[in-house]
């Protein structure tokens, strides 16, 4: 667990999100504290990317704000990180690929290596270590992408789909690693397709529909007695327009 101040809770109010003439996020308010996992529902184009997106700070809002809001969030280290779907690796080994993100983190020459280790052993990667990350299968990579993201300490994960085109196997092992980072102290907010592991993994749902947050819920009960008819229409795997 951190001892660390927190940055947390995180607030968006009012963030609209326009692309030229199109808005494909109108008004998004929502608070993200405490702990544990976050998991983003919502049929395709519903905005769950761009809320994640919007979160992390890689794009910015038209209107509206995204505040840090705990007594940590003017700590000059960057708390929070992202895992895309397709994660990106550098041409060099699965180790030399967390060493670099150590080192542009700011990780000294000794201390990025012993960390890179730390992680290789943690996540049971070692055997891939000096493999070229980029012949790494589908799983191998997500997985070192997960690695090199807990690496780096963040206080608060995204992840965006992280299993997608992973099977069965290769997403267990992937959710075994955020069931670790949560207990390691880490606040996971990620989207998925796929409800079972949605119902494995979350301690609350937020569903989105048309860039629209329609319910924020413990997981509990948005599974057992979600609130409106958009998300009980998904759960039933209909159609929303
Ligand atoms: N830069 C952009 N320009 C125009 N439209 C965009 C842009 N980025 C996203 N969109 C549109 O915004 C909508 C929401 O996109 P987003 O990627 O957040 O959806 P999503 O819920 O993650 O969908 P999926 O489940 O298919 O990944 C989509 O209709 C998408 O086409």
């Amino acid at each position: 667990m951190r001892d660390d101040p927190s940055s947390l809770p995180l607030r968006l109010s009012g963030v609209r999100y326009s692309v030229g003439e199109a808005t494909l996020i109108p008004a998004l308010s929502l608070t993200l504290g405490g702990h544990g996992i976050t998991v983003i529902l919502g049929p395709n184009g519903a905005g769950k990317s761009l809320t994640l997106r919007l979160c992390h700070g890689l794009i910015r809002p038209t209107a509206g704000s995204v505040e840090w809001l705990g007594p940590g969030a003017a700590t000059i280290r960057r708390r929070h990180a992202m895992v895309f779907q397709r994660p990106v690796m550098l041409r060099r080994s699965a180790r030399g690929n967390l060493i670099h993100a150590l080192a542009l983190a700011g990780f000294g020459y000794r201390s990025r290596r012993t960390a890179a280790g730390a992680a290789l052993e943690r996540f049971g990667l070692i055997d891939l270590a000096d493999r070229p990350a980029r012949v790494l299968s589908g799983g191998e990579q997500q997985r070192l992408a997960l690695a090199r993201a807990w690496s780096l300490r963040p206080e608060v994960l995204f992840l965006d789909e992280p299993t997608a085109n992973l099977d069965p196997t290769a997403t267990r092992a992937v959710e075994s690693m955020i069931e670790e980072f949560v207990r390691d102290g880490i606040r996971i907010v990620m989207t998925t397709h796929d409800l079972g592991q949605a119902r494995r993994l979350a301690d609350e749902v937020m569903f989105l529909n048309r860039g629209m947050l329609i319910e924020h819920a413990p997981a509990a009960s948005f599974f057992d007695q979600p609130r409106t008819k958009e998300a009980a229409a998904f759960l039933r795997g209909d159609l929303l327009c």
